[in-house]
Order: structure tokens, then sequence, then C-alpha cells
């Protein structure tokens, strides 16, 4: 449960920008894009940091001098068409990728280019997504079907695949007939493509994405309230300019900074290699807690992040995600308030003060904390 990598799979049809989009997010060209379709066939994969504003004063309180963000990983998949659940296209076989998934990124194309072929010949989000959320409903019903037919699936795990074929069979997504915790935990090898939380990325072309946003978020709403197949409880979106964002991603920090200022766009609000971390933070309720502070600079020179999923994890499962001997020999834990802590000159200084405080091995981690264990070999 903890430290457990957590995958974005950008998921959507051919050519719409998901490897421009991967390239933005990670600020490097490791993908290829390219205006063809299926110009993605092996998935492109990279670990993505969670913008952290304090990670870097925690580790100079904790007198630390590396400190190492938590990362998320973005895959970047073939492109999925009409079809493609019998086959058509490059078939569904790289859905599998998708599966070990815990978020879908399903990319959009909002943006008019005459010489950027379309598969499907016109601009039409709302169309577009309909293709792709039926082949991931289509997708789920086979692959629930096949696991049916074994003699192997009973229990829980028949009883809910039953109900969500059910569900699925009248155009209704894993995600949206209400299943509880225990439900979905009995069905979770499955990977079931439509259980998984989807942001849409909205991408539009540099225009649309600086001067008519005002404009382009009315899109993007009426976009959420149309689309068929989509869970309007959970499913959200969030507005992306793949083309302008992989682009300004490769210069050097003072001419891209020069030049978002003259088109008004404000790095840390607008531009997705920063937005899109925290969007799947929010969205997956993930919580950053950080080791390294307090411990003594032989046994540590580094401030660490860990993703902590829902459910808690507690301390004595994050000794052990330490080290073994950590585990072994767990005392207590100290533990304070990141937010507190870099208020204070020191982790001593914020200790005397009171802001420190001693948990036992049970104590559920909370967002921001930053965790000390004592130990004895
Ligand atoms: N916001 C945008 N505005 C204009 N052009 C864009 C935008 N986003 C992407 N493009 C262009 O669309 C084309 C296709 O992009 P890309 O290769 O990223 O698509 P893809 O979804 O990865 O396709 P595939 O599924 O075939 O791998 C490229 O020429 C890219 O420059
Ligand atoms: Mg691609």
């Amino acid at each position: 449960q903890i430290s457990m990598k957590i995958k974005c799979g950008l998921v959507g049809l051919p050519n719409v920008g998901k490897s421009t989009l991967f390239n933005a997010i990670s600020q490097k060209t490791l993908a290829q894009a390219k205006n063809f379709p299926f110009c993605t066939i092996e998935p492109n994969i990279t670990p993505i940091p969670i913008p952290d504003p304090n990670l870097q004063r925690v580790a100079t309180v904790g007198q630390k001098n590396k400190a190492l963000p938590a990362t998320i990983t973005l895959i970047d998949v073939a492109g999925l068409v009409r079809g493609a659940s019998r086959g058509e296209g490059l078939g569904n076989k790289f859905l599998a990728t998708v599966r070990e998934c815990d978020i879908i990124i399903h990319v959009v194309r909002n943006y008019e280019d005459d010489d950027v072929i379309h598969v499907e010949d016109k601009v039409d989000p709302v169309a577009d997504a309909e293709v792709v959320n039926l082949e991931l409903l289509l997708a789920d019903d086979m692959h629930i079907e096949r696991r049916l037919e074994r003699t192997n699936c009973v229990g829980d795990e028949r009883n809910v695949l039953l109900k969500v074929q059910k569900g699925i069979r009248t155009g209704l997504n894993a995600r949206s007939i209400g299943l509880t915790y225990e439900e979905k935990h009995s069905i979770k090898s499955m990977g079931l493509l439509t259980l998984k939380p989807v942001l849409y990325a909205f991408n539009t072309d540099e225009v649309d994405f600086t001067l008519n946003k005002e404009e382009t978020i009315d899109q993007a709403e009426a976009f959420m309230s149309r689309i068929g197949y989509c869970d309007r409880e959970t499913d959200t979106y969030t507005l992306v300019s793949a083309k302008l964002e992989s682009e300004v991603g490769l210069l050097d920090i003072d001419e891209r900074n020069e030049y978002l200022e003259e088109i008004g766009v404000d790095c840390t609000t607008q531009l997705t290699y920063y937005t899109l971390p925290l969007l799947v933070k929010d969205i997956l309720s993930l919580s950053l807690v950080y080791t390294g502070p307090g411990v003594p600079p032989e046994r540590s020179m580094t401030t660490k992040t860990h993703i902590v999923q829902p459910r808690g994890v507690k301390t004595i499962e994050l000794a052990g995600k330490l080290h073994g001997d950590i585990e072994r020999g767990f005392i207590h834990a100290e533990v304070v308030d990141a937010r507190d802590m870099i208020n204070y000159d020191s982790y001593n200084a914020a200790k005397d003060d009171g802001k420190v405080r001693m948990e036992g091995k049970d104590y559920s981690v909370q967002d921001n904390d930053v965790v000390l264990i004592k130990w004895r070999k």
C-alpha cells in the first residue's frame, strides 16, 4: 500500500496528441509524436515528480542535502479506434497495459488543424470520447465474460463480476454502479478499465488555451455534460495545449518564462507538467509523507517523499518500507507536520517548541507528516 507506484495511462483515439502531452508533462522529447495515426505502438513510460513546494524546505530544515520528490508513472499507449474490441486498428491488446493503471487520462482533440489527420474525419470531442468510452466498456464486457467462464472464478469475485456485467450491458461503467470498497477489492486483479477514475485532457490549440480561455472552459464543461459512458460524479477534466506545452518544455528556463509571460500563461496553475500530477494526487486521494529529517547524517543524507494511498498506512509499515531492521527494531515514531516544521531553523528547534509528537507503531500516517522512526538494532 505504501509507495506503490501510481500509474497513469494516456488513452484516446489515434493522433489526438497523447504522445505530445506525454512529452509536455515529462518536459523532454521521450515519445515520438508525429502527424499520423498509430505513431505510437510500444508504450512510452516515464516517472513524473509530484510538485511539492515544501519539500526543499523540509530537507533544509532537516539538514539533509538531498530531497527526493514522490513520483507517479506516466504511460503513453497506442491509439484506440472504433471496433478495437473486435480487433480493429491495433486491437485492444495494449489495453493490458492500461489495466495496470490507477487512473486513465483520456485525451480528446478539440483543436482544429486541417494538416493534422483525424481518424474520424472531423473534430468532435464528444463523438470521439464516446467511441473510446464504448470500446473500454466492450473490452471490460469481454474480459469479464472470459473470467466468468473459468471454473476458479467463484464466491465474491463471481458475484461482483455478475453484478458489473449486468451494469455494463445496460451501458453503465463499473465505477458507476456503486460498488463498495470490499466489492472493488474482490475484483481488483481484473483491472477493469471502466472502474478507473477518468481525467479528460481537453487538448486545445494555443489561442483557445490563452486568449479564448473562458470560451474553452465553457466548451469543456459542455463536453463533460454531453459525453456518454462517463461518470458525472467522479470524472473530471483539465484544459491542456499539448503542442504549446511540449514546445515550451524544451526551452531553457529564462526563455520559457519570458515566452509564457508574453502569452499570459502561469506555470503553476496552467501548465500540465505541474497541474496534472497534483490533480492525480487529488483524484486518487494520495498523501505525501517524508522521512529523513531528524535522522543523524551518517544514517541518511536524504529527505525522501513517499506516496501513501487512502485507507491508511501505519508507522510500522513505513518502517518496513525503509528497512527490515528498522521495522524489527521499531521503538516509536516522532511525527511533525511539514507545514509546521518549515517555520523553524532546525528539526530540534521544532521539537523544542513542542511541534513534534510521539506515536506508536499503529499510528496511521497523514498527509504532510514528517516521520522519524526511532529503532534499535
Ligand atoms: N494542441 C494541439 N494543437 C495542435 N496540434 C496538436 C496539438 N496536440 C497535438 N498536436 C499534433 O497532433 C499530431 C499527433 O500528435 P501525437 O503523435 O501526440 O498523437 P497521439 O495521440 O500520440 O497519436 P498515436 O495514437 O498515433 O500515437 C502531431 O502532429 C501533434 O503536433
Ligand atoms: Mg502517440
